[in-house]
């Protein structure tokens, strides 16, 4: 749905030149929620706004939906931009209009008949759960509610991409976790694909189905949740699931398992090879709905002499990883 191949953009400033993005490859699937995870001054400002062309890339190609976004007019870019939903952070909301007139101004810059977009307004602030503040000022809304309305106003051109920018940082936990909820759940309605951006690895596990980590204008690890947590040296998986150094002990093998699911797989080796399996450590997360650990064990004996439970293991497993 989205392609980016060897995006650059640099800033020039009397300090000196910022390479914000410094060449990047990214590809974002139909319907996926794909997050692009970095600390401040990473790029993933900049790599977003490229994406609607708010930023004109120095080099490099971005393709949304099949459309080259560079070899666009004007006017092409501003019809292309009307599928390609944007929020913020701090929601860019027009204080001077209610949720619903906020939620009509793009609908009244498409030029969509009164009638046909009052219509339109309600369905989409139903779409968000906010109907009955519908005349309220910006002022009178929380947080949330603030957002919603962005949401609502974003999906008004019908689009099929939506960009995220640190949508839920200036929100408290639970009402993060609310329109976390709702994106997710719009994702899976009108199978809205959304690139986001955030510095927070909670909105990574709530949300995301593939994700990027950006670091100094580059991208350092990309690809599906699962498939990153599988590498060893992810930093994805380092960053999700903390343990501490293993322990020392005599006549045991200590060996961290990556697992998604029910967790079953332990118990399955553990009955099949009559091994007394112990759980010294574990970090069990829910990532985009499914359940993963990493669950460090220790089996008594040699790895030589539990060969068969760590094939077993090995087999079932995302990721292990034996300690010496
Ligand atoms: N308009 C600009 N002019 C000059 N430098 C800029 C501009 N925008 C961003 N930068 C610089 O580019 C780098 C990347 O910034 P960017 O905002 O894209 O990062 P970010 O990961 O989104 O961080 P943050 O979350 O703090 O916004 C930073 O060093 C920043 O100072």
């Amino acid at each position: 749905m989205i392609r980016i191949n060897g995006l650059r953009k640099t800033y020039r400033g009397r300090g000196g030149d910022v390479a914000a993005v410094a060449g990047v490859d990214l590809t974002v699937r139909a319907g996926e929620v794909f997050g692009v995870l970095g600390r401040s001054g990473a790029g993933k400002s900049t790599l977003l706004r490229c994406v609607n062309m708010l930023e004109r890339p120095d080099a490099g190609t971005i393709t949304v939906d099949g459309v080259d976004l560079a070899g666009l007019s004007e006017t092409g870019l501003r019809t292309a931009r009307q599928r390609i939903g944007m929020i913020h952070q701090h929601f860019a909301l027009l204080s001077s209009r209610t949720a619903a007139g906020n939620v009509a101004f793009p609908l009244e810059v498409m030029g969509m008949p009164r009638r046909q977009r009052a219509d339109r307004v309600a369905e989409l602030l139903d779409l968000v759960g906010l109907r009955d503040r519908a005349g309220a000022y910006p002022a009178q809304l929380s947080g949330g509610q603030k957002q919603r309305v962005g949401i609502a106003r974003a999906l008004a051109g019908e689009p099929k991409v939506l960009l995220s920018d640190e949508a839920t940082s200036a929100l408290d936990p639970d009402t993060t976790g609310s329109i976390l909820a709702l994106l997710r759940d719009l994702n899976q309605r009108l199978g809205l694909t959304i690139l986001l951006i955030t510095h927070e690895m909670e909105v990574v596990k709530r949300i995301c189905d593939s994700v990027a980590i950006m670091s100094d204008g580059v991208i350092t690890e990309a690809g599906p949740v699962h498939e990153l947590l599988a590498r060893p040296d992810s930093a994805l998986a380092r960053g999700i699931f903390r343990l501490g150094p293993p322990p020392v002990l005599d006549d045991a093998t200590i060996v961290d398992v990556t697992v998604v699911g029910d967790g079953s797989l332990i118990s399955d080796v553990a009955r099949t090879h009559d091994v007394d399996v112990r759980i010294l450590d574990g970090s069990v997360e829910t990532l985009a709905g499914g359940r993963a650990g990493l669950l460090r064990l220790a089996l008594p004996g040699s790895p030589a002499s539990n060969a068969a439970a760590l094939s077993q293991l090995r087999a079932g497993a995302v990721a292990v990883e034996v300690h010496p």
